[in-house]
């Protein structure tokens, strides 16, 4: 059964329609992650869930119970959904422990929730000290403690890792996941981070001007996306224009089999190839491979690079990524040559700036 429920909402503010008929379905144990750009309506669709806004039209359920619809909007407080906010979410007067036991009962208390869920977020100990003896990572940690404590049938993350440097994301966001699901707990993740969405969520929505455009898993969302706009927005992309016919797209990479997914419409004529970077091979003689380049530039992110390589035909602009342990790294101005490994995906619409 579905945790949470969301069937054709649609909200505006004035003449700005921030839902345009969301719909969305968490299944329980499950946590889900909306990713979108900003300005799309992810914060909107959580404020509708958690009961801080009314729906225009559609309906809400948690926990198989219907908490808001057009005629019907219960309190935020009678819904039991958690919220864990970007920041700011501690009561600063009370101590760790009397912050994650603020919303339990006297049982759940005897019992040591607040300790287990302590626990869970890896920070075992911390009950007797103040929100600001700890760093914002632990701060976050026990956002998520005092989230769980009640067992609440949903738990809404709204960008909880956004006020945080990079280096402590990456463990948070690792931690959290286990937190949440050692605990069994329901959870929606939004974020405009797409690294974020695919590397914790089970499941992923992408939402696009107050529509989910794509719902899947991050390796469908990632290797499958629906149409180019997604392609783009989840990962780095390639788009060339090119010419389908008989499973094969006629590019200027070359001849590229399609992968053949079925959930696109990859008739014959003109279309869009989508190449991800990593399927872009890059040899040190501009002889080799299906087309000379120039490299144009090179960013560097340590375990790997991202190269931006301009085609002799077309005067195209491709990117590679490369993993380069040679210690020959490929600079702004040399000569290479390109081809593509892999099947791609080919969509029939042209997007803007392509072709
Ligand atoms: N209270 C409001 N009054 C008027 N317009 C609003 C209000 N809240 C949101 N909007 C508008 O609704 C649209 C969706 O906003 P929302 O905050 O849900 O987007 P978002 O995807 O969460 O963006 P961000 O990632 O920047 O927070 C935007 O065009 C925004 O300007």
């Amino acid at each position: 059964m579905a945790n949470l429920a969301v069937h054709a909402v649609h909200k505006r503010y004035g003449a700005v329609r921030a839902l345009s008929g969301v719909a969305l379905a968490v299944p329980s144990g499950q946590l889900s992650a909306v990713l979108g750009p900003s300005g799309c309506g992810k914060t909107t669709l959580l404020r509708c869930v958690a009961g801080f806004e009314r729906v225009d039209a559609g309906e809400i359920e948690v926990g198989g119970r219907l908490v808001a619809s057009a005629g019907r909007q219960l309190p935020p407080e009678r819904r039991r959904v958690a919220v864990v906010p970007q920041e700011g979410a501690l009561f600063p007067h009370l101590s760790v422990g009397d912050n994650v036991a603020y919303g339990l009962g006297r049982a759940a208390r005897r019992a040591g929730r607040v300790h287990e869920v302590l626990e869970l977020v890896g920070l075992a100990g911390y009950a007797d000290r103040m929100p600001h003896e700890l760093s914002g990572g632990q701060q976050q940690r026990v956002a998520v403690a005092r989230a769980l404590a009640p067992r609440p049938p949903l738990v809404l993350l709204d960008e909880p890792f956004s006020a945080l440097d990079a280096g402590l994301r990456a463990d948070l966001r690792r931690d959290v996941r286990q937190a949440l699901q050692a605990d069994g707990a329901t959870a929606v993740l939004v974020t405009h981070d797409q690294g974020e969405a695919l590397s914790m969520a089970d499941q992923v929505a992408v939402m696009r001007d107050g529509v989910i455009v794509q719902s899947g898993t991050p390796a469908a969302i990632y290797g499958r996306p629906t149409d180019a706009w997604v392609a783009d927005f989840v990962g780095e992309a390639v788009l060339l224009p090119a010419t389908v016919a008989a499973g094969v797209a006629r590019t200027v990479l070359g001849e590229l089999a399609l992968t053949g997914a079925t959930s696109l419409d990859q008739r014959d004529g003109a279309a869009t190839v989508l190449i991800r970077p990593e399927q872009v091979a890059v040899l040190a003689d501009a002889r080799s491979g299906q087309v000379a380049a120039t490299v144009t530039r090179r960013d560097f992110f340590g375990h790997d690079a991202l190269l931006s390589l301009r085609l002799d035909e077309g005067e195209i602009e491709v990117a590679a990524r490369v993993f380069d342990r040679s210690g020959h790294a490929l600079a702004p101005g040399e000569r290479v040559g390109v081809t593509v490994r892999g099947p791609v995906l080919a969509y029939r619409e042209q997007p803007a700036g392509v072709g």
